[in-house]
């Protein structure tokens, strides 16, 4: 049997236009929109075509963008100031600092300069201990997207299997506490699980973010599991492409989400929803 599909663009869509009315309460309320600060250090050019999408989104969504692009030759020191400036801002109330940073800056002083009060990506050490501990303020985008992904199934996840494939700090850990958070039964798998295909059976919810084209094959898919993908691989002919082998394992899961079209989208939306998360916060709206 052909899985569903877990449409990412379309779900992306729904949560943006119900942004848009969030935002104009704020503006309302408080005179200001809900605000962003973009800033990207170097000139990367997909990290251009990314920032570019997630400003786009928020103009659409009624939220305002500080832009603020700055050369590679950028000094840590510079970097901090200007963070600091935004953390001070009060039109200001998430702040994004486009990844990966140039070699000489450390990211990890950065992210943890940026306010945990306007932390939009979840990516503060405070924000990921308030996960840990069960009181998430906020929640990183791509892990935060994913469970919305699993939720619009109508799947539910308490007393679920979960496996998440990849440990990294910004998807597959945080994803493997907002499911506990939820009452699944979490499996973490990276490089050195052993039997990861009879583990990977085992799944009701399998969320695959291990940077690998391809790696999840129908035979290590239960029928009718919940399979999302987090991979954002490139082919040899330049090509998106996930971590699970789409095709055969669409016959045999339950519901699968697409790369492109799946997590991407979600993870933009999630982004501009603790935006105007923070925003309501900050004004007291409820
Ligand atoms: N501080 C920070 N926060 C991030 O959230 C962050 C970051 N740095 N650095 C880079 C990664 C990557 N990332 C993506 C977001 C959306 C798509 C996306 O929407 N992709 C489309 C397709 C894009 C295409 O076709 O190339 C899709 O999957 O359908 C992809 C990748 C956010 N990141």
């Amino acid at each position: 049997m052909a899985a569903k599909l877990i449409d990412g663009k379309a779900l992306a869509q729904q949560v943006r236009d119900g942004l848009a009315a969030q935002a104009a309460k704020v503006l309302a309320k408080t005179g200001t929109k809900p605000g962003l600060a973009t800033i990207l250090v170097g000139d990367d050019p997909a990290s251009h075509v990314y920032v570019k999408n997630k400003q786009k989104a928020c103009e659409l969504a009624g939220i305002y963008v500080d832009d603020h692009k700055l050369p590679s030759s950028t000094t840590q020191a510079e970097l901090l100031a200007l963070i600091d400036k935004k953390n001070a801002d009060p039109k200001i109330h998430g702040i994004l600092v486009q990844l990966p940073l140039p070699k000489h800056i450390d990211s990890k002083v950065i992210l943890e300069a940026v306010s945990p009060d306007k932390d939009a990506d979840g990516f503060h050490p405070y924000n990921f201990g308030r996960l840990v501990e069960g009181h998430p303020v906020f929640e990183a985008c791509t892990p935060k997207g994913v469970i919305k992904m699993i939720e619009s199934t109508g799947v539910t996840i308490e007393g679920k299997r979960a496996v998440v494939l990849g440990r990294s700090n910004i998807v597959g850990k945080p994803l493997a506490l907002m499911l506990l958070q939820r009452n699944a039964t979490v499996t973490i798998c990276h490089s050195k699980t052993k039997d990861l295909a009879a583990v990977c059976r085992e799944a009701d919810l399998l969320l695959v973010a291990i940077g690998k084209a391809k790696f999840v094959t129908a035979d290590m898919v239960r029928e009718g599991a919940v399979v999302i993908d987090v991979g954002t691989n490139k082919t040899s002919d330049g090509k998106l492409c996930g971590d699970v082998d789409f095709e055969p394992v669409s016959q045999k899961a339950g519901w699968i989400s697409p790369v492109p079209g799946g997590v991407g989208p979600m993870t933009i939306a999630m982004l501009l929803d603790n935006t105007v998360e923070s925003a309501r916060r900050m004004a007291g709206i409820a």
